[in-house]
């Protein structure tokens, strides 16, 4: 699985998601016979809760192991408070984040994550009593936006039962941290595993097909998506909700999936013949009778939406979940444009009146010390480089990237 998706050179470090247990333990060990023979890198990553009085020493064991295997250790914390609803879930995103920014931070664009067998058969459990806890599958995007931007999961002991791994690891001599929270029946997770009988079949197919009609979805003039509507009429149902939603989601810039009420109404519009103006997911979604187009909804401003982020020279930093900024100098704030066209250079105004009216609003500019505006799409002064995050991310979303990208 490992030659499948990886590339079998180059510079970029593979990071391994490493929590001292049975699990990524064994993924260590093999990851690490891979790394050496192919001369790659790797850098495991484990991250402290600060849930358990004794998460430090397990850190601190972690690191021992890493040292032992010559392998580059970076702990990382969740510092801050706990919710006291949902802990399991706020975890999962914590540690997500944290696994994704220090991936990204070393260079490194895939994590592999020690989830077995076991682990889907127990969401699927979980799953049918209502929990909204991810499938884990083989190889994804990394769920951490945008912290996660161009990073992916991979999954290489999915088809592999924990007895088995806990079997091998045995058989080296080695032995592992085991999680009191594992078998706490007070989570859903302890309980599913606590009822999962070793003759449980494992799953199948840990990967749903990718949706190849992204690949039609075409980038806007300076932002957002379009497809021709037929596209969207000829297509399945599922494929055609899939591709809606994914598309709203990268246009809209956010991380929340719509609810599946608003995406039918939606879709059904869309797939009817009357022109279409909705919002979905933060992302204005028009259609005549050729095309439908998803753009941010500047209107969103109002629910928190579009906000200002401050830009220090030389570290990309992602506006409105939507654009990657780097800035050359200190001192610029990136913003939407709207409410401050007027304020753009003449030649920067003329550009923008070639741009769809809608798409507008939602653009980012940057407004120096002086409160000099400039948007770094129409125009290469302003000492920014801007990049579109929304098609990359379509794409990978969909299930299109299927290998480490170079
Ligand atoms: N504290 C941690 N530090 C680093 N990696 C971790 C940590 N906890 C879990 N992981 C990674 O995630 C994998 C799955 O772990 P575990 O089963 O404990 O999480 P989970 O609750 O099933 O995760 P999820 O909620 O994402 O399904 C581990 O094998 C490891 O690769």
């Amino acid at each position: 699985m490992l030659d499948e998706r990886l590339l079998a050179a180059g510079p970029r470090p593979l990071a391994v998601a490493f929590s001292g247990g049975g699990d990524s333990l064994a993924l260590l060990l093999a990851a690490e016979a891979w790394a050496r023979r192919h001369g790659r890198e790797l850098l495991a990553l484990t991250v402290d809760h600060r849930l358990q009085p004794q998460s430090r020493a397990w850190t601190e064991a972690c690191a021992a192991t890493a040292a032992r295997l010559g392998v580059r250790f970076e702990a990382l914390a969740w510092e801050g408070e706990k919710p006291a609803q949902g802990l399991p879930a706020a975890a999962r995103a914590a540690r997500h984040r944290l696994l994704a920014a220090a991936a990204r931070r070393a260079g490194a664009r895939v994590i592999l994550i020690g989830h077995t067998a076991d682990d889907r058969l127990e969401v699927k459990a979980m799953r049918q009593a209502g929990s909204t806890t991810p499938d884990p599958r083989v190889w994804s995007p990394s769920p951490s936006w945008p912290e996660g931007r161009g990073v992916f999961l991979l999954r290489p002991l999915i088809g592999v039962r924990r007895a088995a791994i806990r079997r091998w690891l045995s058989a080296r001599g080695e032995g592992w941290i085991d999680d009191p929270a594992n078998d706490d029946p007070r989570f859903a997770r302890a309980r599913a595993r606590r009822d999962l009988g070793p003759d449980a079949a494992p799953i199948g197919a840990a990967a749903p097909a990718p949706l190849e009609l992204a690949r039609h979805c075409r980038a806007g003039p300076s932002d957002g998506l379009s497809i021709a509507r037929t596209a969207l009429r000829q297509a399945s149902l599922e494929t055609a909700h899939r591709l809606v939603a994914l598309a709203a989601v990268c246009a809209g810039g956010g991380d929340r999936t719509p609810g599946r009420g608003a995406l039918d109404r939606v879709l059904a519009l869309l797939r009817g013949d009357a022109d279409v103006t909705a919002t979905l997911a933060g992302a204005r979604i028009e259609a005549d009778g050729r095309e439908v187009r998803f753009l941010r909804e500047a209107g969103e401003t109002a629910r928190g939406g579009l906000s200002p982020v401050a830009l220090r020279a030389d570290e990309p930093a992602v506006w409105d979940g939507r654009f990657e900024l780097t800035a050359t100098r200190d001192g610029l704030e990136a913003r939407a444009l709207a409410g401050l066209s007027r304020r753009l250079p003449d030649a920067q105004r003329r550009a923008l009146a070639a741009l769809p009216a809608p798409a507008r609003p939602g653009l980012p500019v940057v407004v120096d010390a002086s409160g000099a505006v400039s948007c770094p799409l129409l125009a290469d002064e302003g000492g920014v480089i801007v990049r579109s995050l929304v098609q990359d991310r379509l794409l990978a979303a969909a299930g299109l990237v299927e290998r480490e990208p170079g």
